[in-house]
């Protein structure tokens, strides 16, 4: 099972390899103001799964959120490590 830490491995390394196909090069190339408005939108969706649409959705509706804030990690040359230590 894909971890927060190797999925943060995997973005940041597509992120210097640019495979074609990769939507993580797309949403990097498009910038921070779109990447920002996938994770509002995201964070709304959690919001709905988690009132009205279960357990397994919300779920899967919170593995987005995370992937598209690491995308922003990337985007803003951030380290997990400068997020985790505010945690
Ligand atoms: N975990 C994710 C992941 N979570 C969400 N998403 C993308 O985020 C978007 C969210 O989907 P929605 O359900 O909100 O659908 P949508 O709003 O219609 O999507 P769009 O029209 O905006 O593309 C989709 O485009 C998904 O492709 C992800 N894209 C990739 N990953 C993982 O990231 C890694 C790298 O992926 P690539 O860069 O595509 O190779 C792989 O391990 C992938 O599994």
């Amino acid at each position: 099972m894909k971890t927060f830490d190797a999925l943060f491995s995997e973005l940041s390394e597509k992120a210097v390899t640019r495979p074609a196909g990769s939507g993580t090069v797309a949403e990097l190339d498009a910038g921070v103001h779109a990447i920002g408005k996938k994770i509002v939108e995201e964070a709304a969706e959690v919001w709905m799964a988690a009132e009205h649409e279960g357990t397994e959705r919300t779920a899967e509706e919170i593995s987005q959120l995370l992937y598209h804030l690491q995308v922003l990690m990337v985007a803003r040359g951030l380290s997990l490590e400068d997020v985790y230590r505010h945690l």
